[in-house]
């Protein structure tokens, strides 16, 4: 039963003080029951903002994880399953886990391949087809899908080459959009390179008619560029190890990217030769190699690229054929200024300055040297290529 409050605070009888004091304890009651009413409310508000923000927190988890394995469990009930794995292959690439590099859903490639269709392989090679594929309306990319991803060496050259390409930024350098690891499959999303390679260009069926000889300073030129940025501008420095004109890929503009780094590598091991600062200690560190003389590889490859350039000619002629019978043995041939126009690419016979021809193969002469510390340094090669390209070719030649 209610009590009025006026009844229930009322004073002792025979108490002297009236009214007053009986308003202030009620007015203090309520008071009192609003605050009370009001802790309860914002305590059971924090409460729910509190569980609400975990059940948000625990959601974004389970989505990174999901998304880090590259599956979506929306899609292919089984794919879950792979995610056990998978994981530890995509930890593995140091990138992954710096968040440098988007990690692709396979269903996604799959529908922009349209389903890995015959229509839409580019090329085949020896890990596995190319395709093209439209991740949005607007562009075109490639996908690169390599089966077998149980086999250790193939791993090793797919987690390589993310690694690198992941680290490794540059306009002659293939830009790597993303991968994605499923099962025993796994993908490299690159950039499109319309005019496919540089091997197909000079020895597919247009036999190098679509490259001028300033196309091919140009090719050259890039080609050093990117070289240069691993060997002079990476810290460490880092090797290719698999340089070939099938590596060379070429965009709408012919401008050369390097590509293909399951085989890349640091320069060297001695660290400490990198604190020398500056130019110098990078300089230094390229003549410490181990036997390997890793960067002076790379200049050879570089020097063969430069004499197939010039001459129309395939590394070797046939895959089967041995290194005695490769573009190489043409060297001497280069040496004899008389004749080297004879012996030129059909394609670009009598097309340029024969004293730019003559520094040309000079340069790739000293590249193909057999021994590797006689062969120029990258930056030297490319400065001595720069003063025969046109200005807006990217060179600094002035054509008056
Ligand atoms: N991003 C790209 N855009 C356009 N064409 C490309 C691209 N990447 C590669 N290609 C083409 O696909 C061919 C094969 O490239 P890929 O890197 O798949 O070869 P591979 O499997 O490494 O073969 P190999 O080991 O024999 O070099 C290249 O020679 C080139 O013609």
């Amino acid at each position: 039963q209610e009590i009025p409050i006026s009844q229930a605070y009322s004073p002792p009888v025979g108490a002297q003080s009236p009214g007053p004091p009986i308003v202030k304890v009620v007015l203090r009651q309520d008071l009192n029951k609003k605050i009370l009413i009001a802790l309860i409310a914002s305590s059971t508000l924090l409460c729910v903002t509190v569980i609400f923000l975990l059940y948000l927190l625990l959601w974004r988890y389970r989505y990174m994880k999901n998304n880090f394995t590259g599956i979506n469990p929306n899609h292919h009930p089984d794919s879950v399953r792979s995610s056990v794995s998978t994981k530890p292959i995509i930890h593995k690439i140091d990138s992954v886990t710096k968040g440098t590099i988007p990690v692709y859903e396979y269903q996604l490639l799959e529908t922009a391949t349209n389903k890995f269709s015959e229509s839409n392989v580019l090329s085949r090679g020896s890990r596995g087809c190319l395709y093209r594929a439209c991740l949005d309306e607007k562009s075109s990319v490639t996908v690169k899908k390599i089966d077998g991803g149980g086999d250790t060496d193939i791993e090793k050259q797919f987690e390589n080459e993310v690694d690198w390409l992941a680290k490794i930024k540059h306009q002659n350098i293939i830009s790597m959009l993303g991968f994605s690891v499923y099962r025993q499959t796994r993908c490299i999303v690159y950039e499109m390179m319309q005019n496919g390679s540089l091997e197909s260009q000079l020895h597919g069926p247009s036999q190098g008619s679509g490259l001028t000889w300033q196309l091919r300073m140009k090719i050259a030129v890039d080609i050093a560029r990117g070289l240069e940025y691993l060997h002079e501008h990476c810290h460490p420095p880092v090797v290719h190890r698999d340089l070939k004109s099938s590596n060379i890929l070429l965009d709408s503009h012919f401008n050369a990217k390097i590509s293909d780094f399951g085989y890349a590598a640091v320069l060297m091991t001695q660290r400490k030769n990198l604190k020398l600062n500056g130019t110098l200690g990078n300089r230094a560190s390229q003549y410490i190699v181990d036997g390997k003389v890793a960067d002076k590889n790379d200049v050879y490859s570089f020097g063969v690229i430069l004499l197939e350039l010039l001459l129309g000619k395939r590394w070797v002629e046939k895959p089967s054929t041995t290194e005695s019978e490769s573009v190489v043995t043409w060297v001497p041939k280069l040496s004899d200024r008389a004749n080297l126009p004879n012996i030129l690419d059909p394609a670009i016979k009598g097309s340029m300055d024969l004293k730019h021809l003559y520094q040309v193969a000079a340069v790739a002469v000293l590249c193909v040297q057999p021994e590797p510390s006689y062969r120029p340094l990258i930056t030297d090669v490319l400065h001595s290529l720069i003063p025969l390209l046109p200005l807006d070719l990217g060179g600094s030649l002035r054509i008056l």
